[in-house]
């Protein structure tokens, strides 16, 4: 019997791939960065051919670093990042334009108008999703108003929408499957959440012909085999979940309650909330956790647009630190942040406060503020984004959080989980294995083929690796915090006309 299971990891600044065991373990790793494109202020694309060729190298790679034959794979899981929107020609498989990524603003304006048409609340009812930049639909709205030609294609049924999972599983598949799963599909703001299906009410005020639309599968399901042209073997390609969602199925968050925080490039919080969608009434969004074992299940979340990236951007842009790990030993050397204030809303603000026109700020800047402030600062905007979620979910849930299971590459830094326990004064476990989502994925393609029996054998497999306790008085707490909303305050509405 097949020993392993691979999981592709599209993610928003690389595409990895992980070879995990049955326990759980990771065997071997394999990770490819690529290339950012920012073509105007506030844009954000990425080439679709170098995706899927990153992909495939890591996937390659892998098995090799892993030193595993191909046929030891029982199947693939995929996850993605998600919203990021690809079109391309069905008969040449080439994209007709580059990726438009979820942190692109470029249909801010779009958005602008369904909301001063009313639309907006619409959406909200039928998809769950706050009207935002950041979701597919008005992305494909973009491409076929903009791109020569492509409206009238797409009309003739020649042209298809997908998010990377999609993507990936046409190009991966010798039948070319053009399918998505639920959860993917509900970041699209296209998808009925209740209904599970395209509403065409909102297809029709976008403008987007069905047919240029994926099925929807449940998220643990063979959707297809891989072409016997890329790894020799076809290797069943069995989980599709969109990377937020998979790494709240990899934390083992099966019950309603059981909630996640992901530090990636972004950071995103989910609570399991069963088989009800809850609506929230505080920004946070109503959203498809999985379809497994035949029914949907749901999940709200508080999406933060910038957090790893945050750290990135002291990287590569100021150029102040030479990795992320030494943001750690830079924000230890000071005490504090000496005041400062670093709100890092570089492509807007998302939950809860959804302000596609805020911009990055500093504030509090006094003639002693150094790097170390800087980058301490920058860490701690990641927490206190997390503590404006957190409150807003406690409040939709009505469930105070016991403690908050966290993961991503940024989960890392043990400063940053500290201060992130002292600033919501609630504890954080950090599990061993932080690539949540890559096992979530996992998780969901050996359900489908029998690699696992059912979710409380994996449950077993959550084990932690640091616990993280609150130690800072309230006071404190609360007076930073009070900075904080004061901060973001200033960075909200920057770029409107
Ligand atoms: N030790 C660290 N401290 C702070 N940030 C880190 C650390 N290690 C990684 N990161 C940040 O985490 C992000 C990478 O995490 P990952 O989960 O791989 O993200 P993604 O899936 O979004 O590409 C990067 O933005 C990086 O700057
Ligand atoms: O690339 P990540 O891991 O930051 O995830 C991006 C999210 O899926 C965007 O919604």
């Amino acid at each position: 019997m097949a020993k392993y299971i691979m999981a592709f990891d599209q993610g928003t600044t690389s595409s990895r791939a992980i070879i995990f065991d049955h326990s759980g373990k990771i065997i071997a790793s394999l990770n490819k960065e690529f290339k950012q494109i920012y073509p105007k202020p506030g844009w954000v694309e990425h080439d679709p051919m170098e995706i899927w060729e990153s992909q495939i190298e890591v996937a390659k790679g892998v098995i090799e670093k892993a030193g595993i034959d191909p046929g030891d794979i029982a199947a693939i899981g995929i996850t993605n990042q998600r919203e990021t929107t690809v079109v391309w020609d069905k008969n040449t498989g080439k994209p007709i334009y580059n990726a438009i990524v979820w942190q692109c603003r470029r249909t801010a304006p779009i958005c602008d108008e369904l909301k001063n048409k009313g639309f907006d609340k619409k959406i909200r009812e039928k998809t769950g999703l706050v009207v935002d930049a950041y979701f597919s639909g008005t992305k494909v709205k973009w491409i076929l108003d903009n791109v020569e030609g492509a409206r009238e294609k797409a009309e003739k049924g020649e042209l298809l929408f997908g998010n990377i999972d999609t993507w990936l599983i046409w190009n991966l598949t010798s039948g070319k499957v053009h399918v998505t799963d639920y959860s993917n599909a509900s970041r699209t703001m296209l998808f009925n959440i209740h209904e599970l299906k395209w509403d065409k009410e909102i297809l029709a005020e976008l403008n987007i012909p069905e047919q240029m639309l994926p099925e929807v599968k449940p998220s643990s399901y063979v959707y297809g085999y891989t072409d016997k042209n890329i790894f020799g073997v076809e290797i069943p390609i069995a989980g599709d979940a969109g990377d937020q969602q998979a790494a709240l199925f990899g934390q083992a968050c099966f019950k309603p309650g059981m909630a996640k925080n992901t530090y990636g490039t972004g950071c995103f919080m989910l609570m399991n909330t069963g088989e009800k969608a809850v609506p929230s009434n505080t920004g946070l969004l109503t959203t498809i956790a999985w379809g497994i074992d035949g029914k949907v299940e749901y999940a709200l979340e508080g999406s933060i647009f910038i957090a790893g990236a945050a750290i990135q951007w002291l990287r590569d842009e100021l150029r102040i630190i030479d990795n992320s790990p030494q943001s750690e030993e830079y924000a230890l050397k000071v005490e504090d942040t000496n005041g400062v204030y670093v709100v890092p809303a570089f492509v807007g603000l998302g939950a809860p406060y959804w302000d596609m026109y805020a911009r990055g700020t500093i504030v509090g800047l006094t003639r002693g503020a150094k790097r170390e402030h800087i980058i301490r600062a920058t860490l701690e905007s990641i927490a206190y984004q997390t503590r404006d979620v957190l409150e807003a979910m406690q409040e939709d849930s009505g469930i105070k959080l016991q403690a908050l299971k966290v993961d991503g590459g940024a989960s890392a830094n043990n400063f940053l989980m500290q201060f992130q326990s002292d600033i919501l004064g609630v504890p954080v476990d950090r599990p061993q294995v932080i690539e949540t989502t890559a096992l979530g994925a996992s998780y969901l393609a050996g359900l489908a083929v029998g690699f696992w029996n059912n979710k409380e054998e994996i449950e077993k497999n959550w084990n932690v690796d640091k616990h993280f306790e609150p130690a800072m008085d309230n006071e404190k707490r609360e007076k930073l915090y009070k900075g904080w909303k004061k901060a973001v305050e200033r960075a909200m509405k920057w770029a409107e006309e």
